[in-house]
């Protein structure tokens, strides 16, 4: 069943018993997801990720309520604006790596993506942290959308032994169980090593694990809390960020009017000179555009995450039960012309000129309320320096033939939780062009 209300600005879909609305403005939004926040804030439980993968532990994932606060509290704590700015100096490292592996292997761009993004000490091949992580992202992308396994409809199938002929759904979480219970439990041993032997970087498990030691009448469950947190940074941030990168990638082959802007800009401020450096942020307004409207012309989580409320509720004259799945509709928002301005299907970086223009990383791009991601203030920071430095070292053009004539680009974006744009296409080796600008400063 189906139904609109009257501005189209909620809809309200039941699917088998669930109820389920979408939020397609901005002004319903606010309303839900920040006014109401208290009822607009929760989680379905979802047995196939929950219980069936053992996941139950991550941020993402949990109900709302006091667990969830503590959890969130670790992670506010070390991610808030005011704290952030203490990874640039890593971030800045990590992002001249990538200069310099952009270098020697362009085509292979979405690697060395992936490999700087964390900065953590990852071995060039199989390193287990991210095999780990990338298991369980893998198994995210296919448990993640809610009605995927029959479980998830029918919750008593979860006590369903994974021994019975025909329950694949137990055999790929007993697989995935392991992933995901490494990937929380091999980045947390090492780093206590580390710290034992006095030779941890000052890092997000080992700052708390520091504080920890000072603190008295701390819960007892609290490392757990920080292992836990530790455990979905990893998740969250890896993929939404070098994804998020590869759209720039996409975005400058494809708008080369834009990237020669951007490059006019960088060379009138710092020439050959020196790199860029954090500092130069709010003299670069145009890079800064640049950021912004990557993360509104194509929102990786195009329907955001979704919540659940946690009592009844009305809206007008639409009654809300309790457990009802609410999706912000970040595309729509992200691309509605009262906010943006026109053509939103462009990418316009000009439109952030207009001092009217939203800022997309509250407008759905982050997600919403007190769910709001986290790590949007480093990831805005990652974005910055790593858009900035590439534009001012590369020049990034389109697919070309043997002769160097240019091809046509083509290219896809995938269609589940995260729409990732297909790289596979991209990354044949005779299909980008980063050409050197400066290569003297690396
Ligand atoms: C460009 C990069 C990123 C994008 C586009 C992004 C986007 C999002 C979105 C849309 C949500 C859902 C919010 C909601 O439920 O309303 C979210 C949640 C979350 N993000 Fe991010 N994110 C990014 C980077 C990061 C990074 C770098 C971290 C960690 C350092 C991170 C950690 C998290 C966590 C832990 C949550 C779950 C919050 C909760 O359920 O309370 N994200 N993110």
């Amino acid at each position: 069943m189906t139904c609109f209300s009257p501005s189209g600005e909620i809809v309200y879909v039941k699917i088998f018993h669930v109820d389920m609305i979408i939020v397609n403005s901005r002004r319903m939004a606010y309303e839900l997801f920040d006014k109401r926040s208290s009822i607009y804030s929760d989680r379905i439980h979802l047995p196939m990720i929950n219980d069936v993968m053992g996941w139950g532990w991550g941020l993402s994932f949990q109900r709302y309520g006091e667990r969830w606060r503590r959890h969130r509290r670790a992670m506010h704590e070390k991610f808030h604006i005011g704290v952030v700015d203490a990874f640039m100096p890593s971030q800045l490292k990590h992002t001249r790596e990538l200069l310099r592996r952009l270098l020697s292997t362009p085509e292979d761009y979405a690697e060395h993506l992936r490999h700087v993004t964390y900065g953590i000490h990852v071995k060039a091949e199989d390193d287990p942290h991210i095999m780990a992580a990338e298991e369980s992202l893998k198994a995210f992308e296919e448990a993640g959308v809610p009605g995927a396994f029959l479980v998830d409809i029918f919750p008593w199938m979860k006590y369903i032994p994974h021994w019975v002929p025909g329950a694949v759904f137990k055999q790929k979480g007993r697989k995935w169980a392991k992933s995901i219970s490494d990937m929380k439990e091999l980045p947390f041993q090492t780093t206590k090593a580390a710290m034992l032997q006095g030779a941890a970087d000052k890092c997000f498990v080992a700052s708390h694990l520091e504080d920890l030691e000072k603190l008295k009448g701390v819960p007892q469950d609290q490392e757990d809390v920080i292992k836990n947190t530790a455990g979905i940074i990893i998740p969250t941030g890896l993929d939404t960020s070098v994804n998020t990168m590869i759209t720039f990638v996409l975005a400058m082959a494809l708008f080369p009017e834009v990237q020669r802007k951007a490059q006019a800009e960088l060379d009138h401020l710092l020439g050959e000179a020196r790199l860029v450096e954090f500092e130069d942020r709010l003299e670069l307004p145009y890079i800064s555009a640049i950021c912004k409207e990557i993360l509104r012309w194509h929102p990786l989580l195009q329907q955001g995450f979704a919540h659940a409320t946690s009592e009844d509720d009305i809206i007008g004259e639409y009654f809300i039960p309790k457990g009802t799945i609410v999706i912000g509709n970040s595309w729509e928002l992200l691309h509605d012309e009262a906010d943006f301005g026109p053509d939103t299907d462009k990418f316009i970086p000009e439109r952030f000129s207009n001092p009217a223009a939203r800022d997309p990383a509250l407008t759905g791009a982050f997600g919403y309320g007190r769910r709001i991601c986290p790590g949007r203030h480093m990831a805005e920071n990652s974005l910055f320096i790593q858009i900035a430095s590439m534009l001012q070292v590369f020049e990034i053009s389109g697919p070309r033939d043997a002769i160097g004539k240019k091809r046509p680009l083509e290219y896809t974006f995938s269609s589940g939780v995260l729409s990732v744009q297909s790289y596979r296409a991209l990354s044949q080796p005779e299909s980008l062009y980063f050409k050197l600008q400066h290569e003297k400063q690396l």
